[in-house]
């Protein structure tokens, strides 16, 4: 008997004769830990060696398959719990059943030994030829329960590829998917569901319909099918486009040098900002190791007026304002009595206000009753330098001048409830406040609500791309929890998407 290989599973994969191939679960963990690993190698031969193997493997099939014997293959895969990982599929010139697709990290990949294209001769000794695929599917799972699947397979013409799943490739979703709802996916158990704004690390882009993927927080590796970007763009025609452009310059970026790469990658940040039209399938994001000196990201807050921004500002500030920090904006208006410079605003000339503008030192300005107010890129540095978590509200349309790889800014688009619950939870507002006689609330008509609603809906078609986190504010108790447990996380986290 030859030992082929032991892959990381700790399974050995043994040939007892040029055609029979049988794969058997090993524990020899603990000993490579200690040992060399050719130790471990001759220990699972000699385990493998002494063992009665249950159960027996196939004779070799005769009759007609004998004159072919050098291009069958007999595969068997014992104790497989995990399913099988494989898509197969009917050649529609020939009416042979063929491996279509193999799952990366499922046990046909594992196994090493079906491969994509390969012919399906038999399973378990029953013939395949004349059947459908679905005729083949309780074939495989009645096999799978007796604890043990042999497939009679021709090979295709497997080529090893140049690993395209080793590249790691990381996307964020920019649309939920649900396989239980998709009519076109090919097999719906072996897809993967996510929700918007989940970051999935692309294992295969080997077909140009069905990538594999698999969730980032995810520690089973085992990949799922997700529809590929042009899958989904040819489902949403009106974004192919712009779609396209964006995202193969990114993934162009996986094959370039650390230096090349870092560049194209700092381009990058301003060059999907800039473009008008929203990509919505997949955008490339780069896991970030947390480094202990690093500054805090950069959270940038918008949303459609009236939706509660400032009001969720203020309670983070007042929850935790050790970690919580805002900018204090630039005005030409004259400083009143109580207010203190650098404290509430910085007073400056019209002169140099007009000038920091000309020099792009603004990420926001406007005029009101003839004076200008602005917030500058130097009051958010002022901020981060304290060693603050800085909090930015702007328009949805100045992102842009943020998203840098300096500030690495966390978007946080807050957004309505329905109207329903829009309607109960600002009146129910207004109703406590004006029995505690304190802040006075805004009164909201039901035209505002509609405009804030519509607001909502084209600042997200807009620029929904950039958003990390989508908030809904209806109850502010509820929204303000959970955006707190979200900010906590972002710097947190190990590993964390950078656009
Ligand atoms: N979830 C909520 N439930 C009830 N009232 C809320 C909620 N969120 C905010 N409000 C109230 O709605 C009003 C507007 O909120 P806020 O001032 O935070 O809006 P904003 O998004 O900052 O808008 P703008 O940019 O126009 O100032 C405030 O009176 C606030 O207390």
């Amino acid at each position: 008997n030859r030992i082929i290989h032991i892959n990381e599973q700790a399974s050995a994969v043994i040939t007892l004769a040029p055609v029979h191939t049988v794969e058997f679960d090993i524990t020899v963990s603990i000993f490579s830990e200690h040992l060399f690993p050719f130790q471990s190698l001759l220990f699972v031969h000699d385990t493998v060696a002494q063992k009665d193997f249950e159960p027996t493997l196939p004779s070799i099939p005769d009759g007609e398959m004998e004159e072919d014997e050098d291009s069958v293959k007999i595969v068997s895969l014992v104790k497989t719990k995990e399913p099988l990982g494989a898509t197969i599929k009917k050649d529609q010139s020939t009416g042979a059943i063929v491996v279509a697709r193999i799952m990366r990290g499922g046990a046909a990949d594992k196994s090493g030994l079906i491969h994509e294209g390969d012919e399906l001769k038999e399973v378990n000794g029953v013939s395949l030829e004349h059947r459908k695929p679905k005729e083949i599917l309780p074939l495989l799972v009645s096999a799978r329960t007796k604890g043990e699947v042999t497939f009679t397979i021709i090979p295709g013409s497997y080529r090893e590829e140049a690993s395209s799943h080793k590249q790691k490739l990381f996307v964020r979703t920019l649309f939920d998917y649900d396989p239980n709802e998709d009519p076109a996916v090919p097999c719906r158990d072996a897809a993967l569901a996510f929700r918007r704004g989940d970051v999935l690390q692309i294992l295969s882009m080997d077909d140009d319909t069905w990538w594999q993927a698999c969730h980032l927080s995810d520690q089973n590796t085992r990949a799922g099918l997700i529809p590929s970007q042009q899958l989904h763009e040819r489902q949403t025609p009106d974004h192919s486009v712009s779609v396209a452009a964006g995202l193969r310059r990114s993934f162009r970026l996986g094959r370039k040098g650390s230096q090349a790469r870092e560049a194209a990658r700092s381009r990058r940040w301003s060059a999907g900002v800039h473009g008008s039209i929203c990509p919505p399938t997949y955008i490339e994001v780069i896991p970030y190791h947390k480094d202990p000196s690093d500054r805090h990201r950069l959270v940038v807050m918008v949303g459609p007026s009236g939706v509660g921004v400032s009001e969720l500002k203020r309670r983070l500030l007042i929850a935790d304002p050790d970690r919580y920090g805002v900018t204090v904006p630039h005005t030409t208006r004259e400083k009143r009595r109580q207010e203190k410079e650098g404290l509430d605003y910085h007073f400056v000339s019209v002169h140099m206000f007009e000038e920091g503008v000309l020099n792009d030192r603004f990420i926001e300005y406007g005029r009101y009753k003839g004076h200008y107010y602005g917030t500058s890129l130097d009051s958010v540095h002022r901020v981060m330098a304290d060693g603050k978590v800085c909090l930015l509200n702007v328009h949805p349309s100045k992102i842009k001048h943020v998203y840098t790889t300096e500030f690495r800014p966390y978007v946080v688009f807050v957004t309505p409830p329905r109207i329903e619950e829009l309607r109960l939870t600002r009146r129910r507002a207004k109703f406590m406040c004006d029995e505690e006689d304190k802040n006075p609330v805004r009164i909201f008509s039901e035209e505002d609500f509609e405009d804030m609603l519509d607001l909502a809906e084209s600042m997200e078609n807009q620029y929904g791309h950039l958003f990390d986190k989508v908030l809904v504010n209806g109850d502010i108790a509820v929204a303000f929890r959970e955006l707190k447990a979200d900010l906590q996380k972002i710097d947190e986290a190990d590993v964390q998407p950078q656009h």
